[in-house]
């Protein structure tokens, strides 16, 4: 089987105003849906980051595939390596930490990667959690994600405000999980910070803690406190939160925290590349990583994490951006076949109106999606949807994620400044 033809297609999804320390989603998240074609007549599907950069390297690497084996991901890794050249370094969003050249061709390569793993599953008849090694689990649990956020856009982008109504409280953060827990029976709640001083932050998760006494919780505002603030809230949630994830920034920060508080740190902001792992081990930064295939280098470098981090006594655990099914379905079968992922994984899937992939096989029930049965990622591209949600890319007016322009706009004079306290 030969690759023959690779169809790269930027979309624009409706995407609620979430916070963050950056600031305020865009009404449009963008992802770039790849169909990867074969000689047989399969079709492999992949999905990424939609931003212009990104993009454009993807489209670069397209052309260049032609003839390639789908299961030669050395010689894949290979002609993206040689493509790429000195276009690496892109800059990728979405609060992973900074940008290098090893990022970029570890984001280019599993966009592709992943298509690959999905047309290998499809020329045997097996689903890719089996060529991963086979389930060590049916069904993979995710935690319900929260955000602080208002009710609606600024300025309004002319569709209907979402369903989740404004939640800029502890009043208002404790009903939005109720509605996810009760919607989608989550097991353990995330909530994401950098929004309200780290002391009221604190104070929500405590809430939460009254209002779901059985449920692990976990804060997370990306880097946005000082060494000293983190170390104030590590304490005040002592044996409260079951990890505490990038409260500060870089690995020597991490490490000043964690030699003071007692609960784990996770991160997916100064561990985001093979390259970080040694200085974070040496000083035992973290205690928990969160993978993310998208820009660790697809499912098999993944797993290569995992098992880096099973040597040195790390935890594991799974990032997620707002994505679509293509990328829920990969993560499913990824978690599916790796025992050591023993932390329920994020997703923004929950605040998805429209999809790329058909409706009714991945489904949140009590809390975890089980791992599809059907060959490859055993998702179907629907390709009514992908027209229209790329119809709504290109009438947009974005092309890049910017959380700073949105929230001058919420907040005239509002200082992206970080660590903010
Ligand atoms: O765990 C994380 O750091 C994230 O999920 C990063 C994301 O960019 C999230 O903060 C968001 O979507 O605003
Ligand atoms: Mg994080």
């Amino acid at each position: 089987m030969k690759l023959t033809e690779v169809v790269i297609t930027p979309i624009a999804m409706k995407d609620p105003p979430l916070r963050n320390i950056q600031g305020v989603h865009q009404p449009y998240a963008l992802r770039s849906i790849l169909q990867v074609h074969t000689d047989e007549g399969l079709t492999g599907l992949g999905e990424t980051y939609g931003d212009l950069a990104i993009l454009t390297a993807l489209r670069g690497v397209g052309p260049r595939l032609a003839g390639l084996d789908p299961f030669d991901l050395n010689g894949l890794e290979r002609i993206i390596r040689e493509t790429l050249g000195s276009a690496a370094g892109l800059a990728t969003h979405g609060l992973v930490g900074e940008a290098s050249d090893e990022k970029t061709l570890a984001t280019v390569l599993s966009a592709f990667e992943v298509a690959c793993w999905d047309l290998q599953g499809k020329a045997l008849g097996r689903p890719v959690v089996e060529l991963l090694g086979g389930k060590v689990r049916d069904r993979v649990p995710y935690s319900g994600y929260l955000f602080f956020k208002p009710a609606t856009h600024t300025p309004d982008p002319g569709y209907p405000a979402d369903a989740w109504g404004e939640a800029m409280d502890a009043e208002g953060i404790v009903a939005q999980a109720r509605r996810m827990v009760g919607s989608h029976g989550f097991k353990s709640l995330k909530l994401k910070g950098g929004v309200l001083p780290p002391q009221d932050e604190a104070d929500v998760i405590l809430a939460l803690r009254d209002a779901f006494p059985d449920h692990p919780l976990r804060l997370d505002p990306n880097a946005g406190w000082t060494v000293a603030s983190s170390v104030a809230v590590g304490k005040k949630l002592e044996g409260v939160l079951e990890y505490l994830e990038d409260p500060t920034a870089g690995i020597e920060g991490m490490a000043e925290v964690a030699r003071q508080v007692s609960m784990p740190l996770a991160t997916n902001m100064c561990v985001t590349a093979f390259s970080h792992l040694p200085p974070a081990v040496r000083v035992d930064a973290v205690q928990v990583v969160l993978s993310d295939h998208h820009f660790w280098g697809g499912l098999r470098r993944s797993r290569e994490l995992a098992a880096i981090c099973r040597t040195w006594g790390i935890g594991l655990s799974m990032h997620s951006n707002s994505h679509l099914g293509i990328s829920l379905a990969a993560m499913t079968h990824l978690a599916g076949a790796t025992p050591e992922l023993t932390y329920d994984c994020d997703t923004h899937y929950p605040y998805l109106v429209e999809d790329v992939v058909q409706a009714g096989v991945l489904e949140f029930i009590d809390g975890a999606v089980a791992v599809p049965d059907g060959p490859g990622l055993g998702v179907e591209l629907d390709l009514d949807s992908l027209g229209r949600l790329a119809e709504q890319y290109e009438k947009c007016g974005f092309d890049t994620r910017d959380d700073i322009t949105p929230m001058l706009a919420v907040q005239p004079g509002w200082d992206p400044v970080t660590p903010r306290w």
